[in-house]
Formats: C-alpha cells, structure tokens, sequence
C-alpha cells in the first residue's frame, strides 16, 4: 500500500492538538479519533502530550490522562495506523522512549530547535536499536535560511533519522521560502533520508504550503484533521487529502471519510475551533512557536495586560520552545511589575 502512495500523512491532532486542548485528552477521546482515522485510511497518527513524551509538567501543562495510556489506547484501536510519538530531548528521556515503544507505538519523532540537531543523536540511535522508524523535527524552521537548514538535517540523518522534517512551528513560512527549505534538504540527504514538512496555518497558507513542500520533494506531510493543534492549527488533512485527490497526488486517505471525520469526531473532542484570529495572526506574522498560544492567553488574563504584546515581545526576542517561562518576564514587564521570580507558572 505505501508504495502507491506518492506521500505520506501523518496526522498530529492527537499530539499538536493537545496544545489547543490544554492536554485534557481522554481515553475515549483518543480511542474514538484513532478509530475514525484509521477507517479513513490515514496512515500514521501521532499521539503524546503536545510537549511530547515527559511534557506534562507545570512549565508546560500537566495531563489528564498519562501520555503513555493514551499511546497504548492508540495501539490497541489502530487496525491499520501506525502509530508515532513525538519527543524533545530532556523534556522526556531515553526511558520515555523504551516505554512508548514498550506500549506499540513504531514511529519515533525526535524534535529539536533547528540549530539544535546535536542533541538527537543518541535518541534516534537508541530509537533504531528498539526498531522504530525514526523522524526528526527541526523546529522553528523559519529562523534559519535553507542551507543552515540543511547541515542540521545531515546531523539528524547521519544519526539514524529516515525523514527529517521542515516544522514550520510558527506559521511563518510563506511558499517558496518552504519550497527553497525543503528542496535544500532533499539536495542535502539525496537517498540517505526522506524530507518532510509540518506546517501551522497562522497565515492561512497550510494547504499550499504541504503541495508546495510535496513538489519540492518531500514524501511525508503532517496535518491535524480539523486544523486541531497549536495556533491557528496545521494543515487541515481533510482539505490537504482534497486537494491532492485534485491534484493527482495519491495519500491514500478517502476524502469522505476523513470529512466526516472531521466533522463528526474530532470537532466533538476540541475545546474550540482553531481560528485564525488576531493572536493566531500574529504569530505568524511575528514567528512566535504556536503552542506559545495557550500560555499568552493565561498570562494576559492572569496579569492584565494584552496577549498580542506578549506575542510581539516574544517573536522580537526570538524565543524557542522551552522557553515558555519567559513569556512571564514579559508579561511581568507589560503589566509594570518588578522584574524578579515570578510568584508561580501559570
Ligand atoms: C513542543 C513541540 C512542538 O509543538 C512541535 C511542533 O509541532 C512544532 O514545532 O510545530
Ligand atoms: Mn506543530
């Protein structure tokens, strides 16, 4: 069946759609999506924290239901899928791994900053050595210009990793800077490694930007079904699997199916839609990482102050992932208090 696919869809709204959801998934939850697009034929579903393994933390959000529970739901209702977790090395460790694995899951993600791709090493070899198929994310791919890019992705496929993706985590990329990005991999890996691309659509461009990727030469695509992940979303799939059914483009995902999907299982599971609103906006505009979101809102609430100037502050200062505590120093600073400790997370 892979074979007469000309890409692959991994579908994220059980992983990146755990930011939008505050990561209040439940058993039923995820049992009822993985069911639905399994029967839609969706050949990879990825399920953690949206933090990844070990992300239920106060820093990040803690977890309704333990992230290796909902990986063994996934496992056992998947009659087709694979199923894939996501980790950021020293938010979960090697241990996280050897229990997803433990628990069935066969796709090994391992993100990293896009500067950062040292620090996979050693996962995607311990990965390999338990037998899983191996990707690596390059986050905040925006930040860096494509042969920058490109030495990072040697690291990651001269460690073992099979496919190393452009994460467009801020919504950022505008169609040939994705294009340029994922070309200058492909030229970079040649047969060593596939390429992939994830894109957030906070300016609106998620579906263009996945075709663009797969001309390029990227052979794997992430999307949310509904568009369920951090920010405005990802790629909706179910408009991604329409448009390359339109295209020509062979996913292997039946459009009905996955329509329905949409509308009748996962919206269910969503606290809201994810909208392309003012903060959504500007973090694309500004190339904030989305799951910044959910935590500009809690500190414009919680210090009076507006969560678009956290976000224009955060995208000036060019904050990665994991640093989710400085967005209290500058909502702190917007609201005129002291610098110093904040008294708590939110
Ligand atoms: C915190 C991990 C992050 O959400 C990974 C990802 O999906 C992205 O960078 O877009
Ligand atoms: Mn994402």
């Amino acid at each position: 069946m892979r074979n007469l696919l000309d890409l692959r869809i991994t579908d994220s709204s059980l992983r990146d759609g755990s930011h939008a959801k505050r990561h209040q998934f439940t058993v039923d939850e995820v049992t009822a999506i993985v069911a639905a697009l399994d029967a839609a034929g969706v050949p990879v579903i990825e399920v953690t924290h949206g933090d990844g393994l070990g992300g239920s933390s106060f820093t990040y959000g803690l977890s309704r239901t333990p992230e290796q529970d909902l990986i063994s739901a996934a496992v056992r209702t998947a009659t087709r899928a694979r199923i894939a977790f996501l980790m950021l090395p020293g938010v979960g460790v090697f241990d996280d791994i050897r229990v997803a694995a433990g628990n069935g899951a066969t796709v090994c993600r391992i993100a990293t900053h896009c500067t950062e791709a040292d620090i996979s090493v050693q996962h995607f070899g311990i990965a390999r050595e338990l037998g899983l198929e191996t990707v690596g994310f390059l986050m905040m791919a925006h930040s860096i210009p494509p042969e920058r890019l490109a030495a990072q992705a040697r690291i990651m496929a001269d460690a073992g990793c099979e496919c190393v993706y452009v994460v467009d985590s801020a919504g950022a990329l505008v169609l040939d800077q994705v294009s340029d990005r994922v070309a200058a991999l492909v030229t970079e890996l040649g047969g060593d490694a596939q390429v992939g691309f994830h894109g957030h659509e906070n300016l609106g461009l998620g579906v263009a930007n996945s075709v663009l990727a797969y001309r390029a030469g990227a052979k794997q695509i992430d999307g949310s079904t509904r568009r369920f992940g951090a920010g405005a979303g990802n790629t909706p799939v179910e408009a991604f699997v329409g448009v390359c059914d339109k295209l020509g483009i062979r996913t292997g995902v039946d459009f009905f199916k996955i329509v329905d999907a949409a509308e009748d299982v996962v919206r269910p599971a969503m606290a809201d839609e994810c909208k392309l609103d003012r903060m959504a906006l500007i973090m694309g505009y500004a190339g904030v990482y989305s799951s910044f979101l959910m935590h500009a809102y809690a500190l414009a609430s919680r210090y009076g102050v507006s969560g678009a100037e956290i976000l224009v502050k955060a995208g000036e200062r060019r904050l990665v992932g994991g640093q989710e505590d400085q967005l209290i120093t500058i909502a702190r600073e917007l609201s005129g208090s002291r610098p110093g400790i904040a008294p708590s997370l939110p």
